[in-house]
């Protein structure tokens, strides 16, 4: 009986143990990763790997399926951008230019104008007054290197998100929507001291480890490294490695949607994951590349 219950007990532990991701050897420098691993292990190589042709926008929907409108990176450039048919709308961050309550309140009138049955939203480095800590320094250290922020009164930004009155806004956070649990997080790699950046390496690691084991659908800001994270006119892979290893390993979710690296807009797949670079506007900031549509079946009992 008692090698039963301690039987018992070690598959339970099994059961509800999680993975545990540990900083990457190679995490601070992720062109060197990129080359180790597609040398050592072919990690980024076909047949697993491979580029997917986006679903055209007229396509008709499976049944049974949800279809997902994945946007990123638009900048308060929004009236060009030709939205499709879907069920929900991704917009993995940079909907700002500077995060401005201006700027927050027409993306959200623009966001009330769609017919999406759900919106979700999470913020990049470009919504800095989403960033508490962040404005929390720039104010002091006098707003150096934002002076067009300085203008703001602090409490015209301090519950910012409440701007955000036509779209579920994730922050380090979960929803659930037609069955499917969807996270997200805007934090990515430090780049010149924008918002939500945070160092490579155990940094980023602590918030990827706030993800939950089992979400079906991950949005973050930032890529992960060797999908569509290629800066070619820096000839670098920029994505993080701790975040690849997390999605990889742990999260296995069926759709990574993200943007930032707005030369990397496009659609990839593993096996497992959909990489969705979502970025609408180019590396010139001009709203060019349009909306990708992902059609997902519908987890049943919804
Ligand atoms: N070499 C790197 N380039 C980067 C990184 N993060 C961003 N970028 C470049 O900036 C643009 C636009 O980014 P945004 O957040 O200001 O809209 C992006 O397309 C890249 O060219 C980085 O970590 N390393
Ligand atoms: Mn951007
Ligand atoms: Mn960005």
């Amino acid at each position: 009986m008692a090698f039963a219950q301690s039987h018992i007990m070690a598959a339970r532990r099994h059961q509800h143990s999680r993975l545990i991701i540990e900083v990457d050897e190679y995490s601070s420098n992720p062109t060197q990763a990129f080359t180790f691993y597609n040398i050592n292990q072919g990690r980024f190589q076909p047949p697993h790997v491979q580029m997917v042709d986006p679903v055209p926008h007229d396509a008709p929907k499976p049944p049974g399926y949800t279809r997902f409108v994945c946007i990123s990176d638009t900048h308060s450039r929004t009236d060009p951008i030709q939205m499709p048919y879907g069920d929900v709308l991704i917009h993995a961050g940079d909907f700002t230019e500077l995060g401005l309550p201006s700027e927050v309140k027409k993306f959200n009138e623009w966001l009330g104008s769609l017919p999406y049955e759900y919106k979700i939203v999470i913020a990049g480095n470009h919504e800095l007054t989403f960033d508490q800590e962040f404005m929390a320094d720039l104010i002091k250290q006098d707003f150096y290197y934002f002076p067009s922020v300085s203008k703001l009164k602090p409490e015209s930004y301090e519950n910012v998100q409440s701007l955000l009155t036509n779209c579920i806004y994730l922050q380090d956070s979960e929803v659930t929507v037609r069955g499917f649990r969807i996270y997200g997080s805007p934090w990515q790699p430090w780049f010149y001291g924008w918002g939500f950046n945070l160092p490579r390496g155990q940094a980023l690691l602590e918030k990827w480890n706030l993800i939950p084991d089992g979400i079906d659908i991950l949005i973050t800001h930032g890529p992960p490294l060797g999908f569509l994270d290629w800066v070619p006119k820096k000839m670098q892979r920029v994505g993080c490695v701790e975040l690849l290893n997390t999605v990889q390993r742990r999260i296995q979710p069926r759709l990574h949607v993200f943007g930032h690296i707005h030369e990397g807009y496009g659609v990839m797949a593993d096996g497992t994951t959909t990489y969705v670079n979502a970025s609408v506007c180019t590396v010139n900031y001009q709203p060019l590349n349009p909306p990708i549509v992902i059609d997902l079946p519908t987890p049943r009992n919804t």
